[in-house]
Formats: structure tokens, C-alpha cells, sequence
């Protein structure tokens, strides 16, 4: 798999993708493209439409009078709008019902489009028309430099398709965020997780999500750590700021809730994330307890651009919440990238 996968999928209904359209369902429906789990199966499961399976499938297509054969599509609304850097198109458990090639476009649209304006929209082709086989992941990169707010993936001419991801980078409209008090730790604000010391059993960007974690899984969970020391992330800001409240969520980590944590953060555009002595202390490393939400008002007014967490000695965290205001710069640096991602 190319590098683009580490990213958001900025498609996947737990980040608040949808399937606003397709074609034809025939055998399966189509929501089933952003379903966030691995495609499953089963054999010899057959309902009254025929084998079940855990993606989109649409029916044998035959030429109409013309002799046209025409193809089959589907319509994601990006749950996450922002820069998509790469597509994968997983044919999983598809082997004799698979399409021969597919192909990606995507468009932008203000606002909330009813179904019938998307047809309307500039789609612009992201993933040419390509070969595919059954039952494997085809990871594409994309190229385009823009933000997008859908995407339409075409099979051609039929079949079925388990998954699309669309990863990439959230990108906000700072219409929503300038002059507000704002979560500046949101993946959907723009904020993700640069680094950190173990994800060994789920990725810190789950932190920076929208809404609660439904399961420990839905959060970051580290493995078991056995030297000294501890686990950590850093997470970059959605733009530079001043972080007033922390909330640390603990939610579903039970017997695997750090026993403490602490907050520092820096500001990158004057010091190196390398340089320790440059990292100043947001929140003492502060005693929490299992399974629940802690908050803390946080005293300074530095501005910062990077905060780090650490849990000691590991365990997870459920949801990272850093609310705060965007400075002056932080508002030109969203304004600026809004206005060059334009199509
Ligand atoms: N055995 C199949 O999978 N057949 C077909 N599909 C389903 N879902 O039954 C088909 O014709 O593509």
C-alpha cells in the first residue's frame, strides 16, 4: 500500500460519510462501500436476491436497443471534505462478479446539494478508468491540489465493489471556525496526530474524531509497555492557536487507562519539535481514572501550533479535546489554504 492510507478516509461513516446515490442496489445496497470494518463473508449465504455480500453490488447489466451498455455508479458524500491524496477500491470476496475497471471523479459544492445538484456539479476525474481484478485492494494516488465535498465512483460496467476509501487531509471552511471558540485538536477542523510512540492496537488520529468512541477500539490503545518510560502523541493544531480546556477521554479503557497524563505543547514555527527544551508544560502530569471524561481549564496564553500527550506508563485515550482561539496568524494560515484548495 502507497503512504496515502496513514491519512484519514475522509469517506468512512464513522467520520460521517454517506452514500447519497448509486445506479442500481440490485444485490447489494450501497452504503456498504463505507462500512468501517474489513469486508466479511460468508459462503453459501443465499437470500432471495442471491449471495450476500458486505459491499455494493448491482445487477448483470445487458445492451439496450442501442446496444449501449452503459455503467454503474455511486455518489459519497465526504464526511470529512478536504484534499484527497489517494483512493483504494478493495473488490474483496468479489472473484466471478467483479467490474473489469472503475473510475473516480469528484466535485465540490457549497452548502448542503440535494442529490439532483450533484449531477449539475464539475466532476473532475481523479482516478482515470483503470483495470481492476476480484478480490484486491487497488490502492490509486490522486494528484489534484483541491479540496472536494463528493466523489463518484464508477464501475464499468457492472458488479460489485466492497469498500471505497478516500484518504486525505480535512479541510474546514474558517468561515465555521474564525472568531469562534474552537476545537483546535479536531480532525475535522484540520488537527491530526504527527506522531507518537505505539499504536499497536489503534491509531491516534481515532482520538481527534467526531463524536464519542462507541468502543475502546474507536479510540487510541496502545500495547502493554514494559520498559520504562512512557506513551505518547503529537498532534498538530488545526492552525496556530491558544488552547484554553483539555479534555481528556476516557471512555471504554477500563482495565487499560493510563494512571496518569500530561499535556506540553510548542510552537513550530519558531523551535524544532526536537528540541525538548522548546516543549512547555500545558497541563502537569495529572492522576485520571478509568472509563470516563476529564476536563481541565488550562491557565497561559501562548500561542502553539503542536501539543503532546502523555499517558503514564501507556493504556489509551478515548477522545483528545482541545478547545482555544485562533490567532491572527491561525486565522490567515485557514483563510489562505481555503482560498488556494478553491477549484
Ligand atoms: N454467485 C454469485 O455471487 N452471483 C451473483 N451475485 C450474487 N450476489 O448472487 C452474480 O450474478 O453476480
Amino acid at each position: 500500500m502507497t503512504d496515502f492510507t496513514s491519512l484519514p478516509d475522509l469517506a468512512v461513516r464513522t467520520l460521517g460519510g454517506s452514500v447519497v446515490a448509486a445506479s442500481d442496489e440490485s444485490f447489494e445496497e450501497k452504503e456498504n462501500l463505507i462500512n468501517p470494518w474489513k469486508p466479511e463473508f460468508q459462503p453459501e449465504t443465499f437470500g432471495a436476491k442471491g449471495q450476500e455480500y458486505d459491499g455494493w453490488e448491482t445487477a448483470r447489466r445487458r445492451p439496450d436497443e442501442n446496444g449501449e451498455l452503459g455503467h454503474d455508479w455511486a455518489i459519497v458524500r465526504l464526511g470529512l471534505p478536504g484534499v484527497i491524496r489517494g483512493v483504494v477500491i478493495d473488490t474483496a470476496w468479489f472473484k466471478g462478479n467483479f467490474p473489469p475497471y472503475a473510475s473516480v471523479e469528484a466535485c465540490a459544492l457549497p452548502g448542503y446539494p440535494a442529490v439532483a445538484e450533484l449531477a449539475d456539479a464539475e466532476w473532475v476525474e481523479i482516478v482515470p478508468k483503470s483495470p481492476i481484478k476480484g478480490d484486491t485492494e487497488h490502492p490509486f494516488d490522486v494528484t489534484a491540489e483541491r479540496r472536494f465535498t463528493h466523489v463518484r465512483l464508477n464501475m464499468i460496467p457492472d458488479g460489485g465493489i466492497a469498500r471505497i476509501r478516500v484518504h486525505g487531509e480535512p479541510v474546514a471552511d474558517p468561515e465555521l471556525l474564525t472568531g469562534l471558540t474552537v476545537d483546535l485538536a479536531a480532525l475535522e477542523n484540520g488537527a491530526r496526530v504527527t506522531g507518537c510512540s505505539n499504536m499497536f492496537y489503534s491509531r491516534p488520529d481515532n482520538m481527534l474524531a467526531p463524536g464519542l468512541a462507541r468502543n475502546q477500539a474507536e479510540g487510541w490503545e496502545t500495547a502493554r509497555r514494559r520498559d520504562p518510560g512512557n506513551e505518547w502523541a503529537i498532534i498538530k493544531l488545526a492552525a496556530p492557536g491558544v488552547v484554553k480546556l483539555a479534555e481528556i477521554d476516557l471512555t471504554n479503557l477500563k482495565f487499560n487507562a493510563p494512571a496518569a497524563v500530561s499535556l506540553a505543547a510548542i510552537d513550530a514555527r519558531s523551535s524544532s519539535l526536537d528540541d525538548e527544551d522548546a516543549w512547555f508544560d500545558l497541563l502537569d502530569r495529572t492522576r485520571v481514572q478509568p472509563d470516563g471524561r476529564h476536563r481541565f481549564r488550562l491557565a497561559g496564553d501562548r500561542e502553539v501550533t503542536h501539543v503532546r500527550v502523555d499517558i503514564y506508563p501507556c493504556g489509551g485515550i478515548a477522545r483528545l479535546r482541545l478547545l482555544g482561539d485562533l490567532t491572527a496568524a491561525g486565522e490567515q494560515e485557514l483563510t489562505s489554504r481555503w482560498q488556494q484548495l478553491a477549484g
